[in-house]
């Protein structure tokens, strides 16, 4: 099903008003249960660079999920580059972070190191919908995919994992020829798995 450009506009709304009314208790059992779900995706690198993100608007949390990564594996945040596409920093907790135009957190680019999306051994990335077939509908500003165009095809490529809530997953989303395919979305109580091209 192709869906005209307000359908979209609509949905994103509608899983964001979903994600939203999600009870405070729920959003704390989640961000443990979906930590112990990217640990368990198959391929999850187990040293290098994971890309996660700073959760707003309601967006599942990875804080869990970062304090479980362990001595080999450097947590980065995205951070926007003024070539609109993202850069991943290191961010621990206690180091600078400033806020960017969409008032988001962000490690202090003045001052660390940034990472293209090549260096990476894995991105795990926000979504506002999904589907069971790991097509992915972010905020609508085409982050993410004009990031992981370059790799996207690369023989060698971070791993790619939606993280979103259950209520987020939508019944078929027809993908832009732009659109990143992930390899994996993760919820608080399902993974998903992409089939293998064929
Ligand atoms: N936590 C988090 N970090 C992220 C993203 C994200 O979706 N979530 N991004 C994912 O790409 C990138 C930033 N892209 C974003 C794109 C749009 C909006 C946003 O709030 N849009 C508003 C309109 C705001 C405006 O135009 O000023 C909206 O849609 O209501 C936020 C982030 C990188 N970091
Ligand atoms: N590889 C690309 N090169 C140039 N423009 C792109 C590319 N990918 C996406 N875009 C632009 O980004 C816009 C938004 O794309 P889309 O609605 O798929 O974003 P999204 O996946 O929801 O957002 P995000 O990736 O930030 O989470 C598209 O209209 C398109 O013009």
């Amino acid at each position: 099903m192709t869906r005209a450009p307000s359908g979209l506009a609509s949905l994103r709304q509608e899983m964001r008003a979903r994600r939203a009314a999600l009870s405070p208790a729920h959003r704390i059992a989640s961000a443990q249960q979906l930590a112990d779900r990217l640990a368990s995706v198959p391929g999850m690198p187990r040293s290098g660079y994971v890309a996660g993100y700073w959760a707003v608007d309601g967006e599942i949390a990875l804080h869990a999920w970062q304090s479980s990564l362990g001595p080999d594996r450097t947590y980065c945040l995205p951070v926007l580059g003024t070539d609109q596409c993202l850069r991943f920093a290191p961010w621990r907790p206690g180091d600078a972070i400033v806020s960017n135009r969409f008032g988001i957190p962000e490690p202090d680019a003045s001052r660390v190191p940034l990472l293209a999306a090549a260096e990476l051994a894995a991105v795990v990335m926000p979504l506002v919908a999904f589907d069971e077939q790991c097509n992915r509908l972010g905020m609508g500003g085409g982050w993410y995919d004009r990031t992981l165009a370059p790799v996207r095809d690369a023989p060698v490529r971070p791993l790619l994992v939606g993280a979103g809530y259950e209520v987020q997953r939508a019944s078929a989303l027809e993908p832009a020829p732009w659109d990143v395919p992930v390899d994996a979305v993760c919820t608080e109580s399902a993974t998903y798995l992409r089939a293998p091209a064929p």
